[in-house]
């Protein structure tokens, strides 16, 4: 696999609506569209990365920094064979999860249509169709996130997750069960916004029959979660402190918590979201694909990744109408039937680019290839 140009291209997408979580409100989406060439394919990733360090210490800068001074320079001189061969690359790079995601799911969807497979098929998946929910975020108020549940239940959504934050939490559990029931799928979020000095507020949260807690404690934490499990009925699940499946082994061995979120770039891309994968099904913790509020192209690795058989809980990869007046992809990701996305099986991530859209986000770009990088 010679690779000889990548590119990336940033791209400001509006969001339909403000996405409002406890670290932050967005009303667009700044990201870099990654190509990566290959004797006549392509592959495209996109990164993930929020515009501030608040989900996590990366944004779309740093990863434009690392991309241009270390990534690409690195990844055009190193013979490559395989996508994991990307990942062991990078592996001498501490952190900077989203920047190696971006470039390794780029080369695992060339890789995939190099050898005729859908990206799923590649990575192991068999399933052909998921189940996917929604992620709501915090509105002015209880009553508005309350309707915007009623539309998301209506187009079948198979579970509801809520963010939630100290003065939005209780109150808003309680008006949701109030009107849909204790049937509801329902989980709710908050995204590292208490400490364990909060205790009996968490504890209320057990009478509401939750599928789980998300990120209730600190971003950098599992001892303090493995105390709260063991006082808490309801399961916690980590996103925002599992990086590696070494993470992953510590927080389960600690009994940090019973599910895990896996985002593809978060853990450095998908040979790392496999491995969790794997780990977790090996020691009887189910997974779901959680979403950072990607466009088409990062929706259609999030499918992929997902038709491994352990992503057995409804992921937060909803349709693109969901986030979007129009998608960078074609056709745009929509429901097989309420609530169900098809798996792709035409070669790697299965979605073609709308390039007339994506010249009009369009911010800025640039193309590297052996003659204009020092190598
Ligand atoms: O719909 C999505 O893509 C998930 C939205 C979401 O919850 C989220 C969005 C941005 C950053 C972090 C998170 C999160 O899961 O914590
Ligand atoms: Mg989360």
């Amino acid at each position: 696999m010679k690779i000889e140009r990548i590119e990336w291209k940033r791209l400001h997408l509006p969001l339909k609506d403000p996405f409002e979580a406890s670290f932050g409100r967005l009303a667009k989406r700044d990201f870099l569209l990654i190509s990566v060439h290959s004797e006549g394919e392509t592959g495209y990733a996109e990164s993930v990365a929020m515009p501030f360090p608040y989900y996590n210490e990366e944004t779309t800068d740093t990863i434009l920094y690392m991309l241009d001074a270390i990534m690409i320079p690195m990844l055009l001189k190193s013979p490559i064979e395989r996508p994991e061969d990307v990942d062991r690359l990078f592996s001498s790079i501490r952190r900077n999860n989203m920047a190696k995601a971006a470039l390794e799911g780029a080369v695992w969807d060339l890789y995939a249509k190099q050898q005729g497979l859908s990206l799923a098929h590649a990575l192991g998946g068999k399933r052909k169709e998921i189940d996917v929910g929604v992620s709501v975020g915090i509105e002015p108020s209880v009553e508005d996130v309350v309707r915007k549940v009623e539309g998301f239940v209506a187009d079948g959504y198979k579970k509801i997750k809520v963010k939630i934050k100290p003065g939005f939490d209780i109150t808003l559990i309680e008006a949701l069960r109030k009107r849909f029931g204790d049937s509801l799928p329902l989980m709710a979020d908050a995204n590292s916004a208490y400490t364990l000095d909060q205790l009996d507020l968490i504890k209320e949260l057990d009478h509401y029959n939750l599928i789980m807690i998300e990120q209730p404690l600190a971003h950098d934490d599992i001892v303090d979660h493995a105390r709260l499990q063991h006082q808490l009925n309801t399961p916690i699940c980590l996103d925002e402190s599992i990086h590696t499946a070494e993470d992953a082994r510590r927080a389960i061995e600690l009994g940090s918590c019973k599910i895990i979120n896996i985002k593809i770039g978060r853990v450095g891309g998908l040979t790392e979201a496999k491995k969790i994968h794997d780990f977790c099904q090996a020691n009887d913790v189910p997974v779901w694909c959680g979403g950072m509020l990607e466009s088409g192209v990062g929706r259609a690795h999030n499918i992929a990744i997902t038709s491994l058989p352990n992503f057995t809980i409804p992921g937060d990869t909803s349709a693109s109408s969901r986030y979007w007046a129009q998608d960078i992809v074609v056709p745009e990701v929509d429901f097989l039937r309420p609530g169900i996305l098809a798996v792709p099986d035409g070669p790697g991530i299965g979605y073609a680019i709308n390039w007339s859209a994506v010249e009009a986000l369009k911010v800025q770009e640039k193309s590297y290839s052996h003659t204009n990088v020092t190598i």
